[in-house]
């Protein structure tokens, strides 16, 4: 039960206190996710949120502060960069659960697929259809369940790779962004494409991005990979809320034997070594797998396989450390501000 109990201190309080009657936003996110009862875990801290000082619920999930000479996305407070510097690390598929976990905590969020050259947001939510135009200048984001979607994919088609080049690829996605009517997202949690090269770094620094998630798996190579786009957010002073660590175990059906396949404890140990939190470890399931590559997604919440619970601690722990960063407007951003 244990680190449920973290969901009633005041941090979390602000993360995912809406102005919104907790019972009714409980309601409205079982009746979303028809995945079956939440666990024992999850159900106790949800009993325990509903416990909890109203006055603190009623607070909003607040706009953190990007690079300086930023314009902000209208109706996004928070993007969230998720990276990896190795690719195959399962960025695409954590970015999917991150979003849908945060919703389920209350959240309004989107899901933005960056990875220009390999949209793979698209298929694993199961969701194909075209963006609509209606004044044929901005788009409607594509819903998923709630979630507000966009992806080259929808528009291109996944068939249809995206052979852009430097700067196109930038221009490309900050249309995209743009021209997207995203509407009140409190996160919009933004798939990069794998590596650190110039396209990701230009990305990043031209997009209005509060914070960002590394992806790794225990393996060195990755790890390795990882520390490299921890450097390059360092670089760009964007603050890193910390890193998942997926595949990390694998647990055989029939005996129950845990095998390390990829390695073990390489996320913890970069968690200590460069002291960025380590937001949560994934193991390699098949569950995860084949609804992610089928596009049904939700159904990786079986009851009982206690992904929904891991999944949830990583997305509270995302949201959490992005509550206590510095929001947009301080009281002297406001002083400068208003030339007081
Ligand atoms: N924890 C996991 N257990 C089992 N399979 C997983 C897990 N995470 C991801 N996968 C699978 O690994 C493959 C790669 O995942 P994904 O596309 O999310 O990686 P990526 O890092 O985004 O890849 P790319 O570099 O192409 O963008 C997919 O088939 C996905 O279903």
């Amino acid at each position: 039960m244990s680190d449920f109990n973290q969901l009633t201190d005041p941090v979390t309080q602000q993360v995912i206190g809406k102005s919104m009657d907790f019972q009714a936003k409980k309601r409205r996110v079982e009746s979303r996710f028809p995945m079956g009862p939440f666990t024992d875990a999850y159900q106790t801290g949800l009993q325990q949120l509903c416990g909890v000082d109203e006055m603190n619920l009623q607070q909003n999930i607040r706009q953190h502060r990007v690079r300086e000479g930023i314009k902000p996305i209208k109706g996004v407070k928070n993007i969230i960069a998720v990276a990896s510097g190795k690719g195959g690390v399962g960025k695409s598929s954590m970015s999917v659960m991150l979003a849908r976990s945060l919703q389920q905590l209350g959240a309004n969020v989107g899901l933005l697929d960056a990875d220009i050259y390999g949209p793979s947001i698209p298929k694993m939510l199961g969701v194909s259809q075209k963006p609509e135009s209606p004044d044929q200048k901005s788009f409607l984001p594509v819903d998923a369940d709630g979630l507000q979607t966009m992806s080259l994919g929808y528009i291109l088609g996944e068939k249809d790779p995206a052979i852009w080049r430097g700067a196109m690829v930038t221009k490309a996605l900050m249309q995209m962004i743009e021209d997207t009517r995203w509407s009140k997202l409190d996160y919009l949690i933004m798939d990069l494409p794998p590596g650190t090269g110039d396209i990701q770094l230009t990305m990043i620094q031209k997009i209005p991005v509060s914070a960002a998630v590394l992806i790794t798996t225990p393996q060195d190579i990755a790890l390795l990979d990882a520390q490299k786009a921890l450097a390059m957010f360092n670089k760009v002073d964007i603050p890193v809320l910390g890193v998942i660590e997926n595949m990390s175990t694998f647990t055989c059906e029939n005996c129950g034997h845990e095998a390390h396949i990829f390695g073990q404890h390489g996320g913890q140990k970069m968690a200590e070594e460069f002291a960025v939190p380590l937001l949560g470890q994934m193991p390699l399931n098949i569950e995860i797998r084949t609804n992610m590559d089928e596009g049904t997604p939700d159904k990786v919440w079986n009851p009982g396989q206690k992904l929904q619970e891991k999944a949830s601690m990583m997305a509270l722990r995302t949201a959490q450390n992005l509550a206590k960063l510095p929001i947009k407007f301080s009281l002297t951003d406001s002083l400068k501000l208003h030339k007081i």
